[in-house]
């Protein structure tokens, strides 16, 4: 019998059913009960990747360090050597990869996933990447008989942790179908948006206007502290107004003690504004308040910040005072 079981807390809170279900609905969505590959074993990939052990599936994991497996392994995930023979061992595999480039090679490359499809297995890529980057991979794999999704998530470690991202999925939708259970393991919500290349442009616009609200939040920071009023009480005021935002309320109070544990990496938001500038390009739009975000980061990269959180692109701003 279909097993249920609380998924998150408070207002969060909600039944979901376990990896091992085997429900069905209208729309074809039923349990999942093949080996499921997982491919990338960073902040996102694996706590993901631990929910799905977790819930009961037949796991088999791969990262380029090979250490970053260990944690996984003894939750009671298998492993394999290369991209490759996780796929070919595997019904169904995911792949959270950093930039387009290691989705390229992991999927598309020597030993890359795509050398282990065949008909009737899917590969899902959950990574950040643009519209061209998911369909070339799409490509790749649909040319072994296999089935494609983009699934790039909404949420950052935490949500990542509680199962509870937020899935912009795009491509096969009977495999969308076929993995909805385990999507529901690892997020609180899917979208289906059509036609391969939907879901990255949907993440690139929702991130691109993350990283400018990022933006305006420090110089926001910055400047209460200048004219001399307590940011920690700006912190407060924001979360209580029409623009209060679990990111301002999260991040505020460590940005204003200039700390930046990494949810998300600096080098991360960056690559997604670098993104999403080339996508509102494409179609003669003008995003200049996300042009002149971009250039902040890209500063804060080159202070030596890319791997901390992306709130620190605070100190962008600090060094631009500093150098007056
Ligand atoms: N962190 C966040 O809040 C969120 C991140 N994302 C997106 O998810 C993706 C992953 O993010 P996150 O987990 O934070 O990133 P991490 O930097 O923590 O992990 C990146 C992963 O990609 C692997 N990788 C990098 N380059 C290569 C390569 N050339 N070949 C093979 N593997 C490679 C890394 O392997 P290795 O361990 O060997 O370095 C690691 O497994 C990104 O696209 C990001 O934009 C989406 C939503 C939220
Ligand atoms: O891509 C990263 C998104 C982080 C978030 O949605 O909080």
């Amino acid at each position: 019998a279909p097993t249920l079981r609380l998924r998150g807390g408070g207002r969060g809170a909600r039944l979901v059913f376990s990896c091992s279900a085997s429900s069905s609905s209208p729309s074809g969505e039923g349990g999942f009960s093949g080996k499921v590959g997982f491919l990338g074993l960073g902040i996102m990939g694996a706590p993901m990747a631990s929910n799905l052990i977790n819930a009961g599936c037949d796991v088999t994991v791969w990262n380029r360090t090979r250490s970053k497996c260990d944690p996984l392994l003894s939750l009671g995930a298998k492993y394999e050597p290369s991209p490759a023979n996780v796929a070919s061992s595997c019904d169904v595999t995911f792949a959270m990869l950093a930039d387009p480039e290691s989705a390229v090679e992991v999927a598309c490359g020597a030993n890359g996933a795509a050398q282990g499809m065949a008909p009737g297995k899917g590969y899902v890529d959950v990574s950040t990447v643009d519209a061209a980057t998911s369909k070339l991979i799409g490509k790749h794999i649909t040319s072994t008989g296999a089935s494609f999704l983009e699934a790039p998530v909404s949420g950052s470690k935490k949500p990542a942790e509680d199962g509870l991202l937020i899935f912009l999925t795009a491509g096969d939708e009977s495999l969308y179908n076929r993995v909805a259970s385990l999507l529901d393991v690892m997020g609180k919500s899917r979208f289906f948006l059509g036609d391969v290349g939907k879901g990255a442009d949907m993440k690139l616009v929702v991130n691109m206007v993350m990283g400018s609200m990022m933006v305006s939040f420090s110089e926001g920071l910055l400047l209460s502290e200048k004219v001399g009023l307590d940011p920690n009480t700006l912190v407060e005021v924001i979360s209580q107004g029409a623009i209060s935002a679990p990111m301002f309320s999260l991040k505020g109070p460590s940005m204003v003690k200039a700390a930046y544990p990494t949810a998300f990496p600096l080098k991360h938001q960056q690559k997604d504004l670098r993104l999403a500038l080339a996508l509102a390009e494409s179609v003669s739009q003008s995003i200049p308040t996300v042009a002149a975000a971009n250039e902040l980061y890209k500063v804060a990269k080159s202070l030596g910040l890319a791997d901390q959180d992306f709130s620190a692109v605070i100190e962008a701003l600090k060094a631009k005072e500093q150098s007056k």
